[in-house]
């Protein structure tokens, strides 16, 4: 039997993304805005601390998610066999979750499934607790042919266990007590948490998020294996392709070194002002990717306090676009507006489709000259036209190709950023692995909701100064 395609040498090498940093530099952009490669050699110090620190780290085993690659293949086979019980009873796979607990799966099941048909298996993310959307997806699901995942690193989150709770008792009512443990699956922490233990008790088939894994760096755990698994997602392909950017980023030579590089230009760029670092694919099927790395870069980069405990206040601001779409919207700011952003565009060397454009109306020209192309000379015409005059007009861009979108090449994206993320975590001198900035606003919700132990932040809402009605217009 040949070998799986991501184990090909020949094949790997042609599905490799590709990083361009042209545009980011003086000799593109001018010298006013762009970098040289001397203010690259000037961080030498600063790079070889941040290389040496990832290394430590990961040897230290902090860095939870470089070692999914390899820790996640025995996994992802468990997940497989699961994946495909599942599919014989079920239709629906429905993931209770937020942040890092939805976004991976989103990100997969846009670039993986059908955009427009609802074909089964469908996979279903409900992230959010707005009471409406959560009641259409329940009112729209045959409960008999739908499992939930419930997915949870903490196994506290107030959305996805009060989404839990609503699941669960419709489930008892409508198909019966005994029917929630083949109804449900759980994603959580092995050691910590109480949905761990809700989960045992309920007897519900769970799967573990590693503890060296934060939510928003889990998409390659069952996080995102599993929904993923279910949709027929080849997840080994997606950790083949994590494992091979691995390889590739396992140099400290920042040039040689995409993961390094991206970081470095964001991080320098920000210094210099351009603290709005926007996303913008021109593949439909990746615009969820960018939705993912957007927790990614924020939570890990939007910092109060550097390691030292300094208060720093920093983090560039993450914006996700989408081309040729936002062309029409946000492009006019990006070309014209503060020299405060860097963009990157995601580009397809091969988009799977070719579509083409009729020729008719020769006495019209403006819609003539249309006609005869494919819809790929569009797409890909614009994004190297915005490309061409953001760099004319001295804008910061970088460009990520991928050969096509694939699990392999989706797996590459992953991991990159991933590193990248805790590459500039490091040149920014800050922990990128926790997000205390959130917490107050938790406490104030439990607080609020009567949760015991927050009396106090009950108060302070209670104490809170009174708005002026004047100003409510
Ligand atoms: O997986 P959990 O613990 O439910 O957390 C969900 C999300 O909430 C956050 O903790 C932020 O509130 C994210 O970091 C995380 O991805």
């Amino acid at each position: 039997m040949s070998k799986p395609r991501y184990q090909q040498k020949e094949w790997q090498k042609e599905m490799k993304i590709r990083l361009d940093v042209n545009n980011m530099f003086a000799s593109q952009v001018g010298e006013e805005h762009g970098f040289t490669p001397e203010d690259i050699e000037e961080l030498e110090e600063e790079l070889q601390t941040a290389h040496e620190a990832i290394r430590e780290a990961k040897e230290e085993g902090e860095l939870g998610f470089m070692e999914l690659p390899e820790t996640q293949k025995d996994v992802a086979r468990r997940i497989k066999e699961s994946a495909a019980e599942k599919r014989k009873e079920f239709d629906n796979f429905v993931v209770l979750g937020i942040g890092g607990s939805a976004l991976g799966a989103k990100a997969l099941r846009t670039a993986f499934t059908h955009s427009y048909k609802q074909e089964v298996p469908r996979l279903f993310v409900s992230d959010n607790v707005d009471p409406a959307n959560f009641k259409e997806l329940l009112e729209a699901l045959d409960l008999e042919k739908t499992v939930f995942n419930v997915i949870s690193k903490s196994g506290g989150t107030a959305e996805t266990m009060s989404q839990f709770l609503i699941a669960r008792d419709l489930v008892a009512k409508e198909l019966g007590i005994d029917k929630v443990a083949e109804h449900f699956i759980a994603t959580t922490s092995k050691d910590s948490g109480k949905l761990i233990e809700i989960a045992q008790r309920e007897g519900i088939e769970t799967f573990y998020i590693p503890e060296n894994v934060g939510g928003r760096f889990s998409v390659l755990t069952p996080v995102g294996l599993l929904p993923a698994a279910f949709c027929g997602i080849d997840i080994e392909e997606l950790l083949a392709g994590a494992e091979y950017m691995d390889r590739i980023c396992a140099v400290d030579d920042v040039w040689k070194n995409p993961a390094y590089l991206n970081a470095t230009l964001q991080y320098l760029a920000d210094q210099d002002g351009k603290n709005i670092s926007v996303m913008m694919p021109y593949v439909d099927k990746l615009k969820d990717v960018a939705d993912w790395y957007r927790q990614l870069w924020a939570e890990s980069l939007g910092k109060e306090k550097d390691r030292d405990g300094k208060v720093v206040n920093v983090g560039p601001t993450p914006v996700k676009a989408l081309g040729t779409t936002d062309q029409h919207s946000q492009v006019q700011l990006y070309m014209a507006g503060p020299y405060d952003k860097v963009i990157t565009f995601l580009t397809v060397d091969a988009y799977g489709a070719e579509v083409e454009i009729p020729q008719e109306y020769s006495d019209i020209e403006e819609v003539s000259y249309l006609g005869g192309h494919i819809l790929n000379d569009l797409i890909t015409t614009e994004q190297t036209a915005t490309e061409l005059a953001l760099t004319k007009n001295q804008r910061l861009n970088t460009t990520i190709t991928l050969p096509e979108v694939n699990e392999f090449t989706v797996g590459q994206l992953f991991y990159m950023f991933e590193l990248q993320t805790a590459f500039a975590g490091e040149l920014y001198g800050i922990n990128a692995f926790n997000q205390p900035g959130v917490e107050l606003g938790k406490n104030y919700t439990y607080g609020i909701l009567g949760r015991q132990g927050y009396e106090e932040r009950k108060e302070e809402y209670e104490a809170k100064a009174p708005k002026d009605d004047g100003l409510i217009i």
